[in-house]
């Protein structure tokens, strides 16, 4: 790509994530990479600006996470957060240690604003703090530009050098002037204009395609989905015909949705399609697996032999496009994040892939993919679609996997939709559907005992699906769905409601 990157260097922070957006947010291009990337691999992206994350360790520990001490010497300017201003620090001969003294949350810190990153914001404000380590003692040559009560060293510099380091997170909504912050090391530090945007995310992207395929074959996993109708239409775009779409039905879809997402695809893409139905194959793999990260990852695996026998009757097919993007990354385990879960076209990917991967939308959350598809020209009903998962209702179905139980969860999930709808909430709630935990309770109907399933529905707000809180859909359209809920679907007698935000749970239930 032709535009200007900052990168991003993880070393295992909680907001990494939102590191990279908010450099987003300041119209300038950026890739996360792990903290293991070496320097002729930074060198080679020529990046006009680097931040070290926050991190869990501390750098003075054996088998801390470290950086070759050539990075400072390549005149590119660095930020360091947390960690990454800590690690700053202890490589270039200053003092990092552990103190009494922690500094969790909302802190008062004063500010030099001389400084180039502290230019034009008020001399105090509130930053959020979340450190156990401190810097001692500075390497020679940077000075001390913040403080607050309990960390002398808030911020540190070296201007001549352009290497920034700051003690809290300036990514954070709570920090005040964060934001401002960042722009102003993007801006005035690394002399980045803002000129970035979508749209130029699409251009580069389609060029960067085209090279790469050349005049091979290419086939696109395509789920109906947000993020694979973007990847389709940016990857037709770049190379037209020589793309060939496929949608796989595991048996794990919801009610109607194979013969939906045929008729749309059919009715508003000018792109071939093919449906392959895989149902047996999958719930024959799925039979009697309980566990969800091996349901995830039998799952991963079985897409991309389905894939690969579909390829194998086209010929010359190369590349395989999924839509994947940064969370389904992050969650999957990075090296240094850690893995919650593997998603399927990522930590379930099986290890002899057959294919090159051409996965355009890797680095960006789901906002900004949907940004991308509106620019596209994708309509609407598509972009503002909610998300379903991969593994579809492997995941929601909790434990073992049987065809009755799959019914349930379908059945409920159709209600469910179906009320939303009804009340007008369908484009208010970020995503919602129904779990079929593995417990029965008691119940009475129509005069009789029962004994059947429970049934909870799951309702959240989001941005980007990393963070959420659950949804407070009103009381009398929950009763509604409840009793509709116990009424038409047999075998189950009684409804609840998931009340927790992510984190501490995930929104999907496996
Ligand atoms: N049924 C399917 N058939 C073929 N490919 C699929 C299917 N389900 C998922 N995929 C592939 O896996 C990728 C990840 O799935 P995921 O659900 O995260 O994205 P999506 O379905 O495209 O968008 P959304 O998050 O809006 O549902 C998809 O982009 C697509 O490439
Ligand atoms: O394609 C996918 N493959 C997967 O394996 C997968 N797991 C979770 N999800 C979706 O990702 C978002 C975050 O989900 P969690 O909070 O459950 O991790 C939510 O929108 C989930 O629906 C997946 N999507
Ligand atoms: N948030 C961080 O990056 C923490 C850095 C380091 N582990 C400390 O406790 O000081
Ligand atoms: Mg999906």
């Amino acid at each position: 790509m032709n535009q200007d990157l900052v990168l991003v260097i993880d070393f295992g922070g909680q907001y990494n994530q939102l590191i990279a957006r908010r450099v987003r947010e300041c119209s300038v291009y950026c890739e996360i990479v792990p903290y293991t990337t070496t320097i002729d691999e930074i060198v080679s992206k020529n990046p006009k600006g680097i931040i070290f994350t926050g991190g869990p360790n501390s750098v003075y520990e054996d088998g801390a996470p470290r950086i070759d001490k050539k990075i400072f010497e390549l005149n590119i300017p660095i930020l360091g957060i947390c960690y990454g201003a800590q690690l700053i620090a202890y490589t270039l001969g200053g003092k990092v240690a552990g103190t009494d003294i922690r500094e969790y949350g909302n802190t008062e810190v004063n500010f030099d604003t001389s400084s180039l990153v502290f230019k034009g914001l008020k001399e105090e404000s509130i930053c959020w703090m979340s450190h156990t380590d401190q810097i001692i003692e500075l390497p020679e040559g940077f000075k001390i530009t913040a403080g607050s009560d309990n960390c002398k060293v808030a911020a540190m510099e070296n201007e001549d050098k352009k290497i920034y380091g700051l003690q809290f997170h300036p990514e954070v909504k709570h920090s005040q002037y964060g934001f401002d912050m960042i722009k102003n090391f993007l801006y005035n530090v690394c002399g980045l204009d803002g000129s970035w945007s979508m749209t130029s995310f699409i251009e580069d992207k389609v060029k960067e395609i085209k090279n790469i395929v050349g005049d091979k074959r290419v086939i696109c996993a395509i789920s109906g989905g947000v993020d694979s109708s973007v990847a389709a239409v940016l990857v037709h775009r770049a190379i037209g015909k020589q793309l060939t779409c496929i949608f796989v039905d595991h048996g794990l879809l919801r009610k109607n949705e194979a013969e939906e997402v045929y008729s749309t695809f059919k009715e508003k893409f000018d792109m071939d399609l093919i449906m392959v139905d895989a149902s047996k194959r999958f719930l024959g793999k799925l039979s009697g697996v309980k566990d969800p990260e091996s349901k995830r990852k039998i799952i991963g695996e079985e897409f991309i032999r389905v894939f690969e026998e579909e390829a194998g009757k086209l010929l010359g097919i190369e590349f395989l496009v999924q839509g994947t993007i940064y969370p389904d990354v992050v969650e999957s385990g990075t090296g240094t994040s850690a893995t919650i879960k593997s998603h399927h076209n990522v930590g379930g990917l099986p290890e002899d892939l057959n294919f090159k991967l051409i996965e355009p939308l890797r680095e960006l959350f789901k906002d900004e993919v949907r940004e991308v598809g509106r620019k596209l020209g994708i309509p609407e009903d598509i972009v503002s679609r909610q998300p379903f998962p991969g593994p579809g209702l492997a995941i929601r179905v909790l434990g073992e996997i049987t065809e009755e139980k799959l019914h349930l969860v379908r059945e409920t999930d159709f209600i469910l939709r179906d009320e939303v709808k009804k009340a007008g909430l369908d484009k208010s709630i970020w995503q919602y559907f129904t779990v079929l935990p593995d417990i029965r309770s008691v119940g009475v109907m129509g005069d009789e005992r029962t004994y059947s399933h429970t049934i909870a529905i799951r309702a959240v707000e989001s941005v980007d699906g990393m963070t959420s809180d659950w949804y407070r859909i009103p009381y009398d359209v929950l009763s509604k769905i409840s009793s509709r809920i116990v009424n038409e679907v047999k075998g189950i007698n009684r409804v609840v409601y998931d009340i927790t935000s992510k984190p501490p749970a995930t929104i999907e239930w496996e």
